[in-house]
């Protein structure tokens, strides 16, 4: 039977720092992706994919408030939705591409997809999820004033407007997704960490948050019951003491020895900590289940366990 993975993509995948966000150039990033993972549908994978949102998420709130005036603005959970929509319609549209290239008739999906949380989350006091545009601490400064925003540094690499992100309870749509999988198809689904809803006496409401894709997709990866979770970035390895001079890359490592390194403070808190936290959460599931951070450009290698941290009990 093939092996059934799910594959968390960061940012990286679909816009880089610095890049102009124009459909175009979002585009053109999710074909090089694309190609990726085409490969690994040739090799015989099935394939449940998820993205991030929080650049797209956050430009579209930008839009919704700068035009409130002439259209009314739409909450946050609805724009996560939107997020899911058009990121999954550029999947779509490269993925099948990648396939007929490689002479594949595949039906690929993309899946709305909601992620019940809890309205009484602590991060609701105090918001920690990264979206939309860089600043300078000084304008970053001027905004949380002038807007009332939440805003912090991102990993190193800039100021950022905050929101909530409470954790990820449940996948309501999981069952779908595993028949849609094991039925043969490519499935896009919980994008951006799925659309934040709150369970009510007769159904679900939507939470203006945005959830951690990485933590979802442990979320995911345990209730599709794969035997593989990855989550892809723009390094090769975890490293331990990152950034310093003596910094070393974890290759195949146990639980035990990574909970070691995250109970000496090892992982930043917005960057590698929630990646390092949903892996490990995978990895400790069940035995056999196998949890691996590692990089786009050498996904298949590390399928093979020749690239990539790779973690098990
Ligand atoms: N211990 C570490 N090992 C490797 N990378 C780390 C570590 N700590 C922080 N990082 C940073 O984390 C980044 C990946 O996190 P992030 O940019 O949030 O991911 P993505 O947007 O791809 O989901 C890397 O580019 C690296 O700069
Ligand atoms: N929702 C989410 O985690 O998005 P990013 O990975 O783009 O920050």
């Amino acid at each position: 039977m093939s092996e059934k993975v799910v594959v968390a993509l960061g940012g990286n995948a679909i816009l880089q720092a610095g890049q102009e966000g124009t459909f175009e150039v979002q585009y053109n990033n999710i074909k090089g992706t694309a190609k990726y993972l085409a490969k690994l549908i040739k090799d015989g994978y099935e394939l449940v994919i998820m993205h991030g949102n929080g650049p797209q998420v956050g430009n579209i709130l930008l839009q919704n408030e700068e035009a409130k005036d002439v259209v009314p603005a739409q909450p946050l959970d609805a724009l996560s939705a939107e997020s899911q929509g058009f990121i999954g319609y550029m999947f779509i549209q490269a993925l099948e591409e990648e396939l007929k290239a490689l002479g594949l008739d595949k039906n690929v999906v993309n899946l709305i997809t909601r992620t019940v949380v809890s309205k009484d989350d602590e991060d609701f006091k105090d918001p920690s999820k990264p979206i939309g545009p860089f600043y300078s601490e000084e304008e970053a400064k001027k905004l949380a004033a002038e807007k009332g925003w939440s805003v912090g540094e991102d990993a190193g690499r800039g100021y950022r407007r905050l929101v909530p992100s409470p954790q990820p309870l449940k996948i309501i749509e999981a069952d779908a997704i595993k028949t849609l999988a094991e039925g043969g198809s490519i499935v896009v689904a919980a994008g951006g960490g799925g659309i934040p809803v709150a369970e009510t006496s007769n159904g679900y409401e939507g939470v203006e948050a945005v959830i951690d894709k990485d933590r979802s997709g442990y979320k995911l990866s345990e209730e599709v019951e794969a035997d593989v979770f990855m989550i892809l970035t723009d390094v090769e390895n975890v490293f331990v003491n990152w950034g310093k001079p003596d910094q070393k890359a974890l290759e195949t490592v146990t639980v035990e020895e990574v909970e070691k390194y995250v109970a000496e403070g090892q992982f930043a808190k917005g960057s590698m900590g929630p990646k390092v936290e949903a892996a490990l959460n995978f990895a400790k599931s069940r035995k056999g289940a196998k949890a691996i951070i590692g990089s786009l450009s050498k996904v298949d290698a590390a399928l093979r366990g020749e690239s990539g941290t790779i973690i098990s009990l």
